[in-house]
């Protein structure tokens, strides 16, 4: 082993670190200055602006950065040499010479690419580990075959960096890949943001983590875009979004919204839960068209016609008048409340020309008396009636999306009897499959914001006038770090100032008075939110309801879906791609596949295989690149042992680090609590806790070192998509798993489990 190596590369990691504390220092330092200033001229104004801007974004990205900042060093043939880190970072020098790359930058990829059969111009590729500011391990690969120089590093260096982020003990919470991106994954991060791009694969595959690593890239790549418009990620539960939330804030990105669907409709929180018959139901494409039919049933006509007292006389307000002005409403294609005034006036116009019939009714058989002025006068007294206005909102009543969904789900119409009987529902707490009906609602009736809409316009006009002083000033000073990604191509980087990653629009959105919040927290607080780019994980869990809300949210259509129809666990998701997008891009979708399973050991790989095999006897799962030599553990138990047992096994199996999930149905979960005292449990439990309590779909997407599977039969008969519930739960390990049971095991496991205990 080369000290002088080593040597050489803990001065460079030891210097690097100082650049950073000098810039968190600096950023620190004009934050506070210029937030301590009291400003009233406005060019003073503009300039603590752009400096609060700019500093700000920059200080989030260092504090990010304390660990692992610089991973790896690329050593090209031609003699040019790059550090690889989390973010770029310059040197204080004149010609602001890069001391470490982006990852993302195209000069990085030969890092994730390269191989002895195409060496994409390297020499050498580096793992530099670090453990806080300390270099604890070089790994080289040498790439060009008939160099001869030697360093003492040399070895399979990817395989051992690879191998040892796989074998690391658990944290309950992921995180990022940086350090150890494969050739394919690679290629799906860097694709395009344009259209749809769907990544299937088998659990373990690393869809999850590349997923976000996807949109870190695209939010460097493509940041002019994306900062503006946002990116949303949307995920099965709240317990999967706090297991990824740090990846995307531990590669210096914020500006991304982490959701569930049940989460998307502001200012409704949904708690409630329902049978999975309901959930299903509810989630059928057929919903949409009962709401829209459910909103007509709500613009009626009299019968018999509505007496209205005014002034001059009784108003006859009848069906034929009623009929007549809600066909020319209907006319206008308009959402319901949005049409509703079209109604209205030709209601006002019809009842007014009766009363100008009776007022200025020629006995003698001539022309009506009253002239335009006149009538004109009567239309605004009719308009102005409380009387007129009562009938109006009786017949074409406006409505909120929360009204219609309550009414439709307290007396279902336009459906099947059985489903209507499975959602019928009277009150209580909205559900995550209410949230998508709400949304269709909400799209169905239209909200009547013109007013408030001209005027918030006219302010941002003016907000956005004053933003582009503040960048212009900006772009004179220009001063910092960071890549910019033009010239990252052309090897060297390049400051990233206010200018790159705010437009005058945004700029003028953050200084609004009233709002300084991120376009993550705009998007959550906005129904009509349309997003720069959106990705789905576990996406074939989505109800086509569920879709039809999301691709609401995403009208250029660019997205990422991830996912395994193997997996699917919710009687309202998808079995094909197909069938999903099929409706809104046809066959315009891009597939692809991932077919390394990097979580699971062979041995229990092969274990869950039998689950699937029993449906599917030609299946094959993603090939494990582990096998640990420890087989999965069966023990079979008598009824009123159970939780004992698992206790038992549980102190048998913790992992002396890491993380222990059982896996159980969730009727066990009340005395399995009691057994297991420190185990964490409930709906969102704390996944960092060292053992914790789950039913099979809260572990979807989640991984622990060990699992105990419980009661495997009636994990499996518990719902009709059971076998892909059992399957998601035995691959949850990254080193053993242990089944517990009473009674026989499940045929499709026997097999497996007697072969391996
Ligand atoms: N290139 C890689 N380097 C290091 N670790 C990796 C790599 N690819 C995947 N992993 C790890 O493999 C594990 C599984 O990844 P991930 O959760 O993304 O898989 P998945 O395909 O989403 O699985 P599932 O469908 O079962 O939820 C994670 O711990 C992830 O960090």
């Amino acid at each position: 082993m080369s000290t002088e190596e080593f040597q050489k590369e803990q001065e460079f990691i030891t210097g690097l670190y100082a650049r950073l504390d000098d810039l968190r220092e600096e950023a620190e330092a004009t934050v506070e200055s210029a937030l301590t200033q009291v400003e009233t001229g406005h060019q003073a104004k503009l300039e603590r602006d752009v400096l609060v801007a700019e500093q700000s974004g920059l200080l989030a990205a260092f504090n990010a950065e304390e660990s692992g900042l610089c991973f790896g060093r690329l050593d090209f043939q031609d003699g040019r040499q790059y550090h690889m880190g989390r973010i770029g970072i310059r040197q204080n020098d004149a010609e602001r010479t890069p001391l470490v790359v982006d990852w993302r930058a195209e000069i990085a990829r030969p890092f994730y690419l390269a191989t002895g059969h195409s060496p994409m111009g390297l020499r050498r590729r580096r793992h530099i580990t670090t453990e806080g500011r300390t270099v604890t391990a070089l790994h080289d690969e040498i790439l060009d075959l008939t160099d001869t120089t030697r360093t003492g590093h040399e070895g399979s260096a990817a395989d051992t960096v690879l191998l040892a982020a796989l074998d690391a003990a658990r944290s309950g919470r992921m995180h990022d890949i940086v350090r150890t991106i494969q050739a394919g994954q690679d290629r799906i991060i860097r694709a395009s943001h344009q259209g749809v791009l769907v990544v299937e694969g088998g659990p373990g595959t690393g869809k999850t983590v590349v997923a976000l690593h996807r949109a870190a890239y695209l939010l460097y790549a493509y940041r002019d875009l994306l900062a503006r418009r946002g990116v949303l990620i949307v995920g099965p539960n709240p317990a999967f979004l706090s297991y990824i939330g740090e990846v995307l804030p531990s590669l210096g990105e914020t500006g991304v919204l982490l959701a569930t669907v049940g989460e998307l409709f502001p200012g409704v929180t949904a708690t409630g839960t329902d049978t999975a018959g309901a959930a299903e139901a509810k989630g059928r494409a057929a919903m949409a068209d009962a709401l829209a039919r459910f909103v007509r049933d709500r613009q009626t006509v009299p019968d018999p016609a509505v007496e209205i007292e005014h002034d001059d006389g009784t108003l006859l307000l009848d069906r034929a008048m009623a009929e007549d002005a809600r066909a020319a409403a209907r006319q206008t294609g308009l959402p319901h409340n949005l049409a509703r005034p079209h109604f209205a006036f030709r209601i006002i116009d019809a009842l007014t020309a009766q009363l100008a019939d009776r007022i200025g009714y020629d006995p003698y058989g001539g022309p009506n008396f009253l002239g335009p002025d006149d009538i004109a006068q009567l239309g605004k007294a009719v308009a102005l009636s409380g009387e007129v206005h009562e009938a109006i909102d009786a017949l074409w009543p406006p409505l909120t999306p929360q009204q219609l969904v309550a009414d439709f789900l307290a007396g279902p119409v336009h459906l099947p009897d059985a489903d209507a009987r499975l959602i019928r529902r009277d009150g209580g707490a909205w559900t995550p499959a209410d949230v998508p009906l709400l949304d269709e609602a909400a799209e169905l009736l239209g909200e009547d914001d013109s007013a408030a809409r001209a005027a918030e316009e006219a302010e941002r006009q003016q907000r956005i006038a004053y933003a582009q002083g503040v960048l212009d000033m900006a772009y004179a000073s220009r001063t910092y770090e960071f890549e910019d990604k033009e010239d990252v191509d052309e090897d060297a980087s390049e400051v990233l100032g206010a200018h790159d990653i705010v437009d005058a629009e945004r700029m003028a959105e953050r200084h609004e008075e009233a709002d300084h919040r991120s376009t993550a927290e705009r998007a959550a607080a906005d129904r009509t939110w349309a997003f720069g780019h959106i990705i789905v994980d576990e996406a074939q869990e989505l109800s086509a309801m569920a879709w039809r809300l999301l691709m609401r949210r995403s009208p250029t259509r660019s997205m990422t879906l991830v996912g395994d129809p193997a997996q699917t666990g919710d009687a309202a998701g998808c079995d094909s791609w197909q069938q999903i997008l099929g409706p809104y891009v046809g066959d315009r979708w891009a597939h692809t596949r991932l077919g390394v399973n990097y979580r699971t050991p062979a041995e229990i790989m092969e274990v869950a295989a039998g689950v699937r095999r029993a449906q599917d006897p030609a299946f094959e799962p993603p090939g494990s690149v582990r096998s640990t030599g420890v087989r999965p553990r069966a023990r079979a138990t008598e009824p009123d042992a159970l939780a004992r047992a698992v206790a038992e096994t549980v102190a048998d199996e913790a992992p002396r680090e890491g993380r222990l999930a059982v896996v159980a149905p969730r009727e066990l979960h009340g005395a399995l609590a009691v057994a297991l005292p420190g185990a964490a449990h409930g709906a969102a439990p704390d996944l960092t806790r060292s053992v914790v309590l789950l039913d099979p779909r809260q572990a979807k997407g989640l991984e622990f070192d060990t699992v105990v599977v419980v009661e495997p039969g009636r994990i499996l008969a518990g719902s009709p998509r059971g076998a892909n519930d059992l399957y998601v739960a035995l691959t949850r390990a990254t080193q053993h798993l242990a089944v517990v049971h009473t009674g026989a095991l499940p045929a499709c496991l026997r097999e497996g489990l007697a072969r391996a205990s």
